[in-house]
């Protein structure tokens, strides 16, 4: 059969995140704990490859969210089987595929010059930020979350097969643990910091909020887009060794939370709203530069995970926060980043990775991801 369904993942059709949605899933999604990202660029100049290629990808991603292997088969003994293999047997895992268009994808090899959004621009640089070409940037991006790492990096893995001879893995981060919360019966979880991140993350749950947020609307130039996201990614270096020398009283004040509780200073439960008018939150703490009530009501859908590369060549840690943010124009994250331009957590932070994509909205059975792009 071209999509084999194993006796594990049959048994697990509740770890199954329905693929053909009006949004996409992978945004709202209640955040799994796992991530393989990469972002591609595209090596054929001909359009019609392109388009085969998103139909492609389309399928397969519905295929393996639903814990079948990519379509194709593996009876030809003379052929390599449709599929790479590693998630036989593993079970779906709650995997959401979620595609995204960079910047350059709009320029003149596809014709989709007139396609692109005004608010599709390149990010300006950005304090504090000393970016590495091998992690930034590309024509397109995939974001693979699941509750398995293996089937993250299956889904990964085998759209790049697919791509072969039309596109090209330009860089890829692996994240072993969400550091955010997107829905309200989820636990917060904690960075590599050691504090509790997401606390006050949007919520699927706050419907208003998300629309007014996180989904394109009316607003766009482009009707392609709408009931799509702006996704930014930062790949955030931490400088472990110097934070864990820190005190504890000037790494909650960084912060403007307790370490063990993750209340505001000054409050005595994680949920309290942080007094932003007390001095218990020093002016440059993280949570008031970065909070909407500082940045004229702005909120960002968190969705970022931690990371570790292994050492740099000092020996020193190499990881951190893999920021992922869905939002209905970049301007969003660049006002906030901005206004952390005066963050504390700066003297431990360095952003070496960027990428900006827009996401299209979900698709119908039998429609393509970004076939609004193509009409
Ligand atoms: C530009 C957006 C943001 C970047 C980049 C960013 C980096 C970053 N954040 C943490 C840890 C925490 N962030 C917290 C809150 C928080 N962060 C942002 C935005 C960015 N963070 C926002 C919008 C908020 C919410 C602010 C509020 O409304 O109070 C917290 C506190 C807990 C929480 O609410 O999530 C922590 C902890 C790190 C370590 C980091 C870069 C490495
Ligand atoms: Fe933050």
């Amino acid at each position: 059969a071209d999509t084999t369904l194993t006796a594990a993942n049959a048994a697990s059709t509740s770890q199954v995140v329905p693929f053909w949605a009006d949004h996409q899933a992978g945004i709202t999604t209640p955040q799994q704990d796992r991530l393989t990202f990469a972002a591609f660029d595209v090596i054929t100049k001909d359009r019609n490859e392109l388009v085969g290629l998103l139909k492609t990808w389309t399928a397969a991603a519905d295929a393996m969210t639903k814990g079948h292997q990519v379509p194709g088969g593996a009876s030809d003994l003379q052929a390599p089987p449709s599929d790479t293999g590693e998630a036989d047997g593993l079970t779906p895992g709650n995997l959401t595929v979620t595609i995204g268009f960079g910047t350059s994808l709009f320029d003149d090899r596809f014709g989709l010059a007139a396609k692109k959004p005004k608010a599709l621009t390149p990010l300006p640089k950005l304090a504090p930020e000393n970016l590495d070409p091998a992690y930034t940037n590309g024509d397109l991006c995939i974001q693979a979350c699941a509750d398995d790492p293996q089937v993250t990096f299956h889904a990964v893995r085998n759209l790049a097969r697919l791509g072969a001879g039309i596109v090209v893995l330009r860089w890829m981060q692996l994240g072993f643990g969400r550091t955010a919360s997107t829905s309200s019966a989820q636990a917060t979880p904690r960075n590599l910091m050691g504090f509790k991140d997401g606390t006050r993350n949007l919520r699927a749950e706050q419907t208003d909020l998300i629309d007014q947020n996180v989904w394109v609307g009316e607003e766009t130039d482009q009707a392609w887009l709408r009931g799509g996201s702006y996704l930014v990614a930062r790949r955030i270096r931490m400088y472990i060794e110097t934070w864990d020398r820190d005190y504890l009283a000037d790494q909650q004040n960084v912060f403007g939370r307790y370490k063990n509780s993750g209340a505001p200073l000054g409050g005595s439960d994680e949920f309290d709203t942080p007094n932003l008018g007390s001095s218990d939150i020093p002016d440059d703490a993280h949570i008031r530069l970065a909070s909407p009530e500082h940045n004229g009501g702005i909120h960002l859908l968190r969705r970022g995970y931690s990371f570790t590369d292994g050492t740099d060549s000092t020996g020193n840690l190499l990881g951190g926060l893999f920021f992922i943010a869905f939002m209905k124009d970049p301007k969003q994250f660049v006002t906030v980043q901005k206004a952390l331009a005066a963050d504390a957590l700066n003297e431990y932070i360095q952003h070496i990775g960027s990428g900006l994509f827009a996401c299209p909205p979900g698709v119908a059975p039998g429609q393509f991801w970004g076939q609004g792009l193509f009409t």
